[in-house]
């Protein structure tokens, strides 16, 4: 059970819906389609009633063949036959057309509804949540929750012709009528029972294959590394259980959806068999026609085919049901990020004051404990200190990526908390380590935070980053395609665009994870030249890894465990021989034209 039931759990927003809270969410998609679904539902009725009518017609034409009146009407029968065949198929034909659409319109608003849920929520989300499983919330749950549509229609034209077929019946003989009927709750019963074995067993195949989704999309991700480092094996290791777990749900699955159909086919066997005891007795000592006791038998089989499917539909109904209470748990998960206003930004100057903020990704744990820093409008700030210190966690906060738990953060002044987060951030640049471009050409991506910018902007940006040298270098200038995420670029070439693009938003504040990765030295000279360029003028927090950077900044703050050690600028930290020291000896002396291997170290007095 252990290994079967690994790592199915729900993700923290999952959440479990009452039927009646999920179906009224469910009408609130259909109900724009009211008009085409009340033309499947003519069509369904008028579809039954053709199907309804064959039986019906059967039976006189069996009379009619005992009492030997066959050779004047039979070909009435056969017309009236062919009739109803025909028009039932047309009714289905647009019952199915017409549903399609309805389904098609209703899973198109969903998913458009879940892109939107899944683009407005917070970084947080989406450090938790692997991306498989966001990615087949919101394909395949939402197709499974299109089947229910489907099916719904389906199970309403079951059950118009039950409700038909009953009818007949009783027209024909209470009697009989009463007995068939008889079965309904044992039916109806074990299908209800059914339904709650069906309903769990269907969240957890879901979310296995959710498993797998991530899995895979986790692994083509990372493919170059795995194959740098020659791990192929382990992540085969690594995606053999998931696969293996997906295998195993999903056979309990089968085994529970299975297991219904005998039990069904059982009682409706016993019941055929009384039917065909007491109808034919009927016949011989009641004078029940041949007809009548024909319309029974195939009353039987018309009647327990609409309940069998409803009992298999539970199955199908319960995996689209629970798809959609997944989808919808996906648009209704709570923002962590909360804004008590939506003041707008407006032109900030800059300032940034952290006052006693405390915060942890997980509240139980902080990284960041009674916070205190205060970076003036213009200022630029290096943020340097060993790995894990908190570099990057306060940059997430600045660009309100994340929630704090306690303290505050002023921007300019102003409660972070109250400004309108759209406003707010088309002001802030935030640059990561690897800038992501997306797919197009240079210029698209340069364009990217202002659309509406002129070629001749884009042009001007860029040749302000680096003196624009890098743009002859691109086999096709700006109009040079970058290939998916930026492949088709070298490194540096990437960091010029971002840079470039920077200018194109023309933020008050910038944030930069400065990258790791070297460069060759005339694109490092350009990518300094163009950080120069871009952050003039503007609060800068860079999380710096280049001696130039720290050597240029108004402010080296060093973070040690989420708190401020030491800060002051370049020359005054290396004169005091402080814990600055040591992190420059580890991190930044390599990098001096001067530096010789095992010299260059700045003796550290302290701490
Ligand atoms: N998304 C996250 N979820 C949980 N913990 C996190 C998350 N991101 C960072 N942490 C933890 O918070 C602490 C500070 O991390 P942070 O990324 O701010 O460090 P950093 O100084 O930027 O390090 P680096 O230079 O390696 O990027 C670390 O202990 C880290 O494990």
């Amino acid at each position: 059970m252990g290994f079967i039931m690994d790592g199915l759990d729900a993700e923290d927003y999952d959440r479990t819906y009452n039927d009646r809270d999920l179906l009224r969410r469910i009408v609130t998609y259909f109900r724009p389609k009211a008009g085409a679904m009340f033309l499947v539902a003519g069509m369904i009725v008028a579809a039954s009633m053709s199907h309804a009518a064959t039986p019906l017609l059967v039976s006189y034409v069996v009379d009619a063949v005992a009492d030997g009146t066959i050779g004047q009407v039979g070909w009435m029968f056969v017309v009236g036959v062919l009739l109803a065949g025909g028009l039932g198929w047309v009714f289905n034909f647009v019952r199915q057309w017409f549903s399609s659409r309805v389904t098609g319109d209703v899973v198109l608003r969903l998913r458009e509804d879940a892109f939107d849920a899944v683009l407005e929520r917070d970084m947080s989300f989406y450090d938790e949540t692997p991306s498989g499983r966001i990615v087949s919330r919101v394909t395949s749950d939402t197709d499974d929750f299109a089947t229910v549509s489907t099916l719904t229609m389906d199970l309403i034209s079951q059950v118009l012709m039950v409700l038909f077929v009953t009818v007949l019946l009783f027209a024909r003989s209470v009697e009989l009528a009463l007995l068939t009927l008889l079965v309904v709750p044992i039916v109806v019963g074990l299908a209800l029972l059914f339904r709650r074995l069906a309903r769990a067993s269907t969240r957890r195949a879901q979310r296995s294959l959710s498993r797998v989704n991530a899995n895979l999309q986790e692994t083509m991700g990372g493919i170059a590394v795995a194959k740098n480092f020659r791990q192929e094996q382990q992540v085969y290791d690594e995606f053999r259980p998931i696969n293996q777990q997906s295998y195993q749900v999903t056979l309990r699955q089968g085994f529970v959806f299975s297991g219904i159909f005998p039990v069904l086919f059982f009682v409706a066997g016993l019941a055929t068999v009384a039917l065909v005891y007491l109808g034919g007795s009927a016949v011989l000592t009641r004078g029940l026609s041949a007809g009548d006791w024909y319309l029974f038998l195939q009353g039987v089989a018309l009647f327990w085919m609409p309940l069998t499917s409803i009992a298999a539909f539970w199955s199908q109904f319960q995996q689209g049901l629970s798809a959609s209470e997944r989808v919808f748990a996906l648009i209704d998960a709570p923002p962590r990020v909360v804004q008590s206003d939506a003041q707008p930004a407006g032109e900030l100057a800059g300032r940034i004051e952290f006052e006693g903020v405390t915060f942890g990704y997980d509240a139980a744990h902080p990284v960041l404990r009674d916070f205190d820093l205060r970076i003036e409008a213009g200022e630029s700030v290096a943020l340097v200190g060993h790995t894990g210190a908190g570099k990057s966690t306060l940059s997430k906060l600045i660009t309100r990526f994340y929630e704090f738990q306690e303290g505050r953060l002023l921007i300019d002044g102003r409660d972070i908390r109250t400004l309108d987060l759209a406003s707010y951030r088309r002001q802030i640049g935030a640059v990561p380590q690897a800038p992501f471009l997306f797919s197009g050409t240079v210029a698209d991506n340069i364009r990217y935070p202002r659309p509406e910018a002129t070629d001749d902007e884009v042009l001007t940006a860029a040749s302000a980053v680096g003196g624009g040298d890098w743009i002859e270098a691109l086999p096709n200038g700006l109009a040079t395609d970058v290939g998916e995420h930026g492949r088709a670029l070298s490194m540096g070439q990437r960091q010029l665009v971002a840079l470039a693009r920077l200018l194109i938003q023309d933020p008050a504040i910038v944030v930069l994870d400065e990258a790791t990765a070297s460069v060759d030295p005339l694109t490092e000279a350009q990518i300094q030249e163009g950080l120069d360029v871009v952050l003039a003028g503007r609060t800068s927090i860079v999380i710096a890894h280049r001696l130039s950077t720290i050597e240029h900044v108004d402010r080296i703050i060093v973070l040690d465990h989420g708190q401020i050690v030491e800060e002051g600028d370049h020359a005054t930290l290396l004169a005091r021989g402080g814990r600055y020291c040591q992190v420059y000896n580890t991190y930044f002396r390599h990098q001096s034209p001067n530096y010789r291997a095992g010299a260059g170290f700045v003796p550290v007095s302290s701490g």
